[in-house]
């Protein structure tokens, strides 16, 4: 759908007639980074100032929170209905149904009466109509994440923006005004919900009393790991940005605020577009599968209960740790003790119980690391799982190679920074890759010289030496 024209010259006479105030700062082109926010004189908040300098304060009204979205379902009829129809699942889910709303709203193509207007519907359209996030890439740049750990996140993310978009068409379909648009006019497309989200994504905070929110002009502030800035919400419950204790920025610097010190450069990269090379965080999260010949695998996902992950985190020394509690389901089976079964409750419905050592185990599914520490074959089933995971990351160190990205590139135009960015996530990405498999690797060989490993190896060799013999001197060998 065509966006609406809200030009940054007219954001004060916006911010005059619904009470945000700047105080020494204004909003500026900021090279690379779209729009920003700078100090129009040299700021500086002392050690032992008393008073925080306030530098934006924006009213309760204008968050877009949960209460906010309700508030504005009073007032304006057709959002109610596509809010009863479509949300009341989630405040993200909220959010960008009152977002669509807008953004009909705005729109230079919106035909329909005036009816309750928000400030939020002409700063809709000062929003900016791309976001340098993957799910709004070409074809040919999203090629050039193959390997990373973003290539399966951005299509099972795409996958879930159809599912959303098509339900919300079909749980709106009886109600003509919504259904005009969604489906008989096609006004509004799946590209238009990709965009919607990719505005939650990137331009949404988590506020201590108002909890997930937007906040118009606070999402004009960018991000920097020397943030000057913090937010916060103050007695009056309005959302104010302060500048930090010991701060000073010179006129016409720009002003900052942290989107968050733990983000992986994939967490950055897919919910903001860019990456932060100052950033000390590294991490990265895998989808765990299970094994293809595994009877139980059905019944494990079934039990976990959420997408299996693997996650590798520096410590804080910089050595990388795993996290995988779905791998030790993945390597234990019923000769080990795990067992499953169907239950009947006392008012009849039946569930997937599962068990460890006969113990009920079905709501502790992510315990299972701990709980199989005590027995005797601890360090055995240890070994299984370093070993699928030493697998694991190896098959995604080879995908990662230098090699793979130029032969599966998809020949089209990429933007320089996308180009850039992708590069910058393989070259972190395979870097903690490397130092994971070193760990895991030390991790092999201390479990394989472990005594009670050596002892369990010794009587598994037996055993099957004692199962060969005889069946290779039983004279009835098949020679043809
Ligand atoms: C909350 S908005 C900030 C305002 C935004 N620059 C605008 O023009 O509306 C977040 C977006 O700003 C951009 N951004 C913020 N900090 C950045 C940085 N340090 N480097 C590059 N882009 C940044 C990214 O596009 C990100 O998705």
């Amino acid at each position: 759908m065509r966006r609406g024209e809200f030009p940054v010259d007219a954001l004060p006479a916006w911010c005059l007639l619904n009470d945000v105030t700047f105080v020494d700062v204004k909003v500026a082109d900021i090279e690379g980074r779209g729009l920003g926010l700078v100090a129009e004189r040299d700021l500086v908040n002392e050690e032992d100032h008393y008073e925080v300098p306030t530098l934006l304060a924006i009213p309760k009204e204008l968050v877009l929170s949960a209460e906010g979205v309700e508030e504005y379902a009073k007032e304006n009829k057709d959002f109610r209905q596509l809010l009863d129809a479509a949300g009341h699942q989630s405040t993200r889910g909220d959010i960008l149904l009152f977002l669509l709303t807008q953004l009909v709203r705005s729109s230079p193509d919106y035909t329909g009466g005036q009816g309750a207007m928000t400030p939020w519907t002409q700063y809709f359209s000062l929003l900016p109509t791309q976001v340098p996030v993957p799910t709004m890439w070409s074809e040919s740049e999203l090629s050039h994440l193959r390997g990373t750990s973003l290539e399966s996140a951005v299509s099972a993310k795409f996958a879930v923006l159809t599912k959303e978009f098509d339900a919300i068409r079909e749980k709106t379909s009886e109600i003509l005004y919504w259904d005009e648009i969604l489906a008989v006019d096609g006004a509004v497309t799946v590209r238009d919900w990709v965009l919607l989200d990719a505005l939650y994504r990137s331009r949404s905070l988590d506020l201590p009393k108002s909890g997930e929110s937007m906040v118009p002009c606070l999402d004009l502030v960018n991000h920097s790991s020397s943030a000057t800035a913090y937010f916060e919400e103050n007695s009056k419950d309005e959302v104010v940005l302060l500048l930090k204790k010991g701060c000073g920025v010179p006129q016409s610097s720009e002003i900052t605020i942290s989107y968050g010190q733990d983000k992986s450069a994939a967490e950055m990269l897919f919910s903001y577009g860019f990456i932060d090379t100052n950033s000390p965080a590294k991490s990265i999260v895998l989808p765990l599968e299970p094994m293809d010949d595994d009877p139980l695998a059905k019944a494990k996902l079934h039990a976990f209960g959420k997408p299996p992950v693997l996650e590798i985190k520096d410590d804080d020394s910089g050595v990388p740790q795993w996290s995988a509690p779905f791998v030790y389901l993945m390597c234990l089976n019923e000769e080990d003790g795990l067992e499953f079964k169907i239950l009947q409750a006392t008012d009849g419905s039946r569930r997937l119980s599962m068990f460890w050592q006969e113990t009920d185990i079905t709501d502790e599914p992510y315990a299972i690391p701990e709980l199989i520490g005590s027995h005797e074959l601890a360090q055995i089933f240890k070994l299984r799982a370093v070993t699928v995971i030493l697998e694991v990351v190896q098959q995604q160190l080879q995908e990662l190679s230098p090699g793979e990205e130029r032969s599966d590139a998809i020949p089209g135009l990429a933007r320089a920074e996308v180009l850039q960015a992708a590069s910058h996530l393989r070259a972190v990405e395979s870097d903690l890759l490397k130092r994971a498999l070193q760990v895991l690797d030390e991790q092999r060989t201390q479990l394989l010289a472990d005594d009670s490993v050596l002892a369990y190896l010794g009587s598994m060799e037996a055993t099957n030496s004692d199962q060969i013999v005889p069946e290779a001197s039983n004279g009835n060998e098949d020679l043809s």
